[in-house]
């Protein structure tokens, strides 16, 4: 481990990302927030999080009183799921672990907002066939590569278009989940709508080719997540629902920015939503992920998508908005985008590698480099072992 090299930092607490901000009930100290980051820890069979390791994780992150984190995926139900390692938050078992994770991230004074996550194609067909789970999407057969249609055929659980009575079930399952989590004191609930997973394949043209309501235009294509919306809100209230898209991802082989029709798509969406909290229900927040990561596998720079910017949004929608996608290497570009009321920035990978990282913003200092090889393996290195500032100094870390 070692300090990011070729980087400047600028100290950023004079500007307004550290002045505070109403998100839902929280008073949040700074406009920091550490958006999902699936980290593969959990256990399997349960999808349980870490018993050992995860408080510590989201411990060590939510030091800096008066932060929003928002946790990794969190799968809604077992037919949402798909991965083993990840984790859920339908059963007691989760809740339990997931219950110590809230006590522990307010005890810092700061907040925590689960992610609703369902996989739809980007699951493990043969993870799902072996569970007695089918393998879901908005439409049957419209693979998100050659690999995941071989396996499937392998393992002979062939992608499935939802029924309509399926996807009442997923808006059930939904609600279940929103409720596990708001009674095991979670702040919010942060509904994944981004990043080519079963609501992302709604949406997107490119994997939704359903002939019925939920499909075929840009309306019927928003009809499933402005369903499951009204459901949450009304089941735990808008000041507790924010959502996540990604308007330019590519990510489980979405359409992006090329398809010439899909910001229509994003602006009908964002557009309906602001129409419901002109009514009353307007969401904590809209949280985007920036078009320079277009696929957050690949590092800094690589992938961006730069005929595009999110900068529409601020036209339609007029609550909160989170902007996500490697801000931390451009401190320049933060001091000018946390210019208004209402923007928050989310830092990923470098959340990760910086436990401390609202004080290295704040204070411009260096950064620890994340290591991509152990973000999504079985063991405490690469996970809680990242150490803070003065804990680099002291190991003998040079700024040089
Ligand atoms: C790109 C990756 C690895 C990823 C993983 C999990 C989630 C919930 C996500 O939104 C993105």
């Amino acid at each position: 481990m070692a300090f990011v090299e070729d980087f400047t930092p600028i100290p950023l607490e004079d500007t307004n990302l550290f002045k505070p901000i109403r998100v839902g009930d929280c008073m949040l100290r700074n406009r920091i927030v550490m958006p999902p980051l699936t980290r593969m820890r959990a256990h399997y069979p349960g999808n349980i999080p870490n018993r050992f390791w995860a408080r510590k994780y989201y411990d060590q992150r939510s030091k800096s009183p008066g932060t929003m984190i928002i946790t990794e995926g969190a799968f809604i139900s077992p037919q949402a799921g798909g991965y083993d390692n990840a984790p859920g938050v339908w059963s007691s078992e989760q809740m339990t672990e997931w219950k110590s994770i809230f006590k522990k991230v307010h005890e810092n004074g700061s907040y925590i907002w689960p992610q609703l996550w369902a996989l739809g194609r980007a699951a493990y067909p043969e993870v799902l066939k072996r569970d007695g789970l089918r393998f879901d999407s908005a439409s049957d057969g419209i693979y998100m590569d050659t690999e995941m249609e071989s396996k499937a055929k392998n393992c002979k659980n062939l992608q499935h278009g939802l029924t309509k009575v399926e996807i009442k079930q997923y808006i059930k399952d939904y609600i279940h989940a929103a409720k596990n989590c708001m009674s095991s004191g979670a702040d919010g609930i942060e509904l994944h709508a981004a990043n080519g997973y079963l609501i992302n394949q709604f949406i997107d043209p490119i994997s939704n080719k359903r002939k019925d309501e939920y499909g075929g235009s840009i309306e019927n294509r928003a009809r499933f997540i402005l369903e499951i919306v009204d459901d949450l809100v009304q089941e735990v209230g808008s000041e507790h629902v924010g959502i996540r898209f990604s308007p330019y991802g590519t990510f489980g082989t979405m359409s992006g920015g090329e398809n010439p029709t899909i910001m229509a798509q994003y602006c009908y969406i964002i557009g309906k939503l602001e129409e419901r909290a002109q009514k009353g229900k307007r969401l904590a927040y809209i949280h985007l992920v920036e078009p320079r990561v277009t696929n957050p596998f690949l590092t800094e720079g690589q992938g961006a998508y730069s005929e595009g910017s999110n900068d529409f949004i601020y036209s339609i929608w007029k609550g909160n908005i989170i902007r996500a996608g490697n801000f931390a290497l451009h401190p320049e570009i933060v001091e000018e985008l946390v210019k208004d009321e209402r923007t928050l920035i989310a830092y990923g990978r470098y959340f990760i590698s910086n436990p401390d990282l609202v004080t290295r913003v704040a204070k411009g200092l260096p950064l620890n480099r994340y290591e991509r090889d152990k973000f999504y393996v079985m063991s405490e290195e690469g996970y809680t072992d990242y150490p803070t500032y003065t804990e680099a100094l002291s190991l003998g870390w040079s700024n040089a």
